[in-house]
């Protein structure tokens, strides 16, 4: 048994879309199930079977013709009791239906409260669970892909392979510290300093794929910007297909924020396209300036809009960008100087020459951004979450100061500190270590019924 509390609650919830629909699916877990499927099928359902049933209610008025179907515990979702009800996919029909379930002693449920208990009772972890909700978010076929990934444990499994490491390095370091006579000389063993290395490796490579698997899963979030008239809002409808943003001669027209969700390809774009930057006296595009900057901070990569003039002057700009953000400068207009597309890298920067008007070197600039966003990342790759990318940095962080310690100072308290640490920060992952409050904001996001 696992060491949570196990819930006692039954719990009902309708699991598929409100609306009309062919079908509608209501979802029961817990340990009254057994009770209500009988009540409802008057006799014991047999396990797995999917029973063609007429619901009733209490009075024996007939609710619904459906299929009935029990999971016995622990060979369920959740690992309880499951009891799903398949009707018609009817808002008064599935309501009357949970109603009537409710009657049989079942409460509803909380968002996330199914997969809550999966993971309780040990059927999924964290980060598989959270891959859940992501699998359901999903707003691109890679994303969705990578998601489905991670809810088969692929990313799960890389977590545990380091942990497993971090452990055995720990019990090495901590036994050292045990012997103080002989600690020197343990510590200075090259094998510690190798295990920690490769330790660092793996920490890397898989911190990197997991910074692609949050682009994934998220949506590569580009600001695009430069000064007024640039083009700004005419690349963002081109990239989205569509007249989206206000598309005008005069200077300054984008004045607030338009955000815009694009799938290249079935890769997912989160684009913003922000008011021209310039230094202005005037209030309402001051407010726009502002947030233009706050996009770029918040931005994984600044497409900046010039012409061959400012661009110098224009780079300056990417001076808000948040540390390893990439950076792509799109000389526009090419058609009014009658010059051909190109692309080179220089100082780490792409620059791109482009007509957003005709066309021309847009595809360099489309394939450009769906390599950052994620693609290519083959057959491996997995979703990830914010909150996993920033353990992924602490964890890093705690092997940087550990390697540190060890190698500077030969200090093993110091060192055994950071790597406990680091084992910390990874466990929280998967959910080896876990807060009820991160539990809590975790699954309060799911949908209800999920
Ligand atoms: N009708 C229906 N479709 C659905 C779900 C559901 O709950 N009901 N799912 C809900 O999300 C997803 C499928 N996920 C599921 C995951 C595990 C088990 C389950 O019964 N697991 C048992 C037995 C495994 C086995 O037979 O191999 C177990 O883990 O012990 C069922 C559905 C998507 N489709
Ligand atoms: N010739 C030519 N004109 C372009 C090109 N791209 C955009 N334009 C024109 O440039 C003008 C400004 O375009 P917008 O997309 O509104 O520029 P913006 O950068 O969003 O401007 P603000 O909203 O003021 O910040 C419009 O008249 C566009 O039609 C291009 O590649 N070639």
């Amino acid at each position: 048994m696992n060491p949570h509390s196990h819930p006692a609650d039954t719990i009902a919830a309708i699991a598929s879309a409100p609306g009309a629909a062919g079908v509608g699916v209501l979802r029961v877990s817990g340990p009254l199930v057994p009770v209500i499927a009988q009540a409802l099928l008057g006799r014991a359902p047999r396990p797995r079977h999917a029973h063609f049933a007429m619901f009733r209610d209490a009075l024996g008025e007939a609710i619904d013709h459906g299929l009935l179907l029990h999971f016995p515990a622990p060979a369920s979702y959740t690992g309880e009791h499951v009891l799903e009800l398949q009707g018609h996919g009817s808002a008064v029909l599935l309501d009357a239906l949970l109603r009537r379930v409710c009657e049989l002693g079942a409460r509803l449920a909380r968002p996330g409260e199914f997969t809550e208990r999966a993971f309780l009772n040990g059927k999924l972890d964290l980060a598989q669970a959270e891959a859940v909700a992501d699998l359901i978010a999903a707003r691109s076929q890679a994303g969705a892909r990578a998601a489905l990934r991670s809810m088969e444990g692929v990313f799960s499994q890389r977590v545990d392979t380091l942990l497993q490491a971090l452990i055995a390095l720990r019990v090495h370091i901590e036994a050292a510290i045990d012997f103080p006579e002989e600690e020197i000389d343990f510590l200075a063993d090259p094998a510690i300093a190798r295990q920690l290395e490769s330790l660092r490796a793996e920490l890397a490579g898989l911190l990197r794929e997991a910074q692609r698997g949050l682009r994934l899963n998220d949506g590569l979030r580009v600001a695009i910007v430069g000064r007024p008239n640039a083009g700004k809002s005419s690349l963002l409808n081109a990239l989205a297909g569509s007249e989206r943003a206000i598309v005008t001669a005069i200077a300054g027209t984008t004045r607030d924020v338009l955000r815009e969700s694009v799938a290249l390809d079935g890769i997912a774009l989160e684009l913003a396209d922000t008011a021209g930057l310039r230094d202005t006296d005037d209030e309402v595009e001051r407010e726009g300036v502002r947030r233009a900057h706050g996009e770029l901070q918040r931005a994984d990569a600044a497409l900046l809009v010039t012409d061959t003039e400012h661009a110098a002057a224009d780079l300056a700009l990417f001076g808000a960008l948040p540390a390893g953000a990439e950076r792509i400068v799109l000389i526009n207009k090419i058609d009014l100087a009658h010059a051909a597309p190109r692309e080179e890298v220089r100082d780490g920067i792409r620059w791109l020459w482009a007509s957003v008007k005709t066309g021309a070197g847009l595809d360099a600039l489309r394939e450009h951004l769906k390599q950052l966003a994620g693609a290519g990342s083959g057959e491996g790759g997995f979703s990830a979450r914010r909150r996993h990318v920033l353990a992924l940095e602490a964890v890093r962080d705690h092997l940087d100061h550990g390697a540190h310690a060890l190698a500077a100072t030969r200090a093993g308290e110091l060192a055994a500190e950071e790597l406990r640490q680091a084992q910390h920060a990874l466990g929280e992952i998967t959910g080896s270590y876990t807060s009820d409050d991160l539990l809590g904001a975790i699954f309060g996001s799911f949908c209800i019924g999920k």
